[in-house]
Formats: C-alpha cells, structure tokens, sequence
C-alpha cells in the first residue's frame, strides 16, 4: 500500500533537512496462528485497515506534534512550525499533525502500528501473535516496527 506526502527529517536542535515528499509505501507482516480451513484470519481485514490508515496520510505535508525541536503553532488559517529561531509558515489546510516526534520512517511505521492494533479484542480474536509495519521511502530503503502481544 502506499501514500504520497511532504515532510522533512529534523536531526538536532540546529539540523533539518528541507521540505519534501516521498511516494511511501507500507509493508505489514502479521503472524498468527491457523484457525484450520488452511487458513489464519481472513487478512483482507487488515488490508482495508492499511488502505484506510494510507488515506489519512495521503497528500499531506506531515509535521510531528512531539518533536522536542519542533513547536507547532496554529494560528487562523495558517500553521508556523518554529524549528532554531525559524518560522515556517504552512497553509492549515496542507498541513497534518501527528502525534510523532520526528517526520522519520520509524515514526510513521510506530504510527501505523499503533493504529492496527488499537482494536485488541481483534487481535485476540484471530490469534494474531506479532505486527510489524515497514514504511519505505524509496526502494530498498525502510525502517520498521514491530509489536509482540500477548
Ligand atoms: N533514521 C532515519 N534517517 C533518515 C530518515 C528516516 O526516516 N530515518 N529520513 C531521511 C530522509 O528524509 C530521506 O532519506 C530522504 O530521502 P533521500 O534518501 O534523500 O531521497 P530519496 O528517497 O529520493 O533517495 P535518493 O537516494 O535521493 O534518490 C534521512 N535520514
């Protein structure tokens, strides 16, 4: 699955890089135990969770709402992202905040984890053992997360 957005990596108090945007894509590995019928839970489930978690991200300039670097004001129709005496004007209708600390592929990869495993009832109820979420940048290029539950 995939989703198109702007953002930019901030590595310190004084270094960012500049704005700009990635064709991401997600990789989602789900390990879970057979339910018999040669099968485990039926995973188009969580493909249409993942299709609709790349929808929220799509065609968005991202910033992270728990960037120690980063302070987010949002003021009428605009948003300043102040980052090492800078302001940086967006349009508030461009802009997503998410509840990350920095705009990197292992923020959003604990993103979308986090969200596919909000429903834990689920998770028990198809005998799901691990999640782990890959985001790419560009080919061969990733970072990932994974959860172990109990
Ligand atoms: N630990 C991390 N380090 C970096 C991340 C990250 O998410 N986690 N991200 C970046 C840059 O945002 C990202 O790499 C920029 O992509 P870049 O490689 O510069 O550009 P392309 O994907 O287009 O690849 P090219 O090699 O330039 O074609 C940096 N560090």
């Amino acid at each position: 699955m995939k989703f198109s957005a702007a953002h930019f990596t901030i590595f310190n108090a004084t270094e960012r890089e500049r704005l700009h945007g990635h064709n991401f894509t997600v990789e989602v590995d789900i390990h879970a135990r057979m339910l018999g019928n040669g099968m485990c839970f039926d995973y188009g489930i969580y493909k249409d969770r993942i299709v609709a978690l790349c929808r929220e991200l799509n065609e968005w300039t991202i910033l992270p709402t728990r960037s120690k670097y980063l302070r987010i004001e949002e003021a009428g129709e605009h948003v300043h992202a102040h980052f090492n005496g800078q302001c940086i004007p967006f349009l508030r209708g461009d802009v997503l905040l998410l509840p990350i600390e920095n705009a990197t592929l292992e923020e959003f990869a604990y993103w979308f984890l986090q969200r596919l495993c909000e429903d834990r009832d689920a998770l028990r109820a198809h005998a799901i053992a691990a999640i782990e979420v890959r985001v790419f940048s560009g080919p061969g290029q990733s970072a990932g997360r994974r959860m172990e539950l109990d």
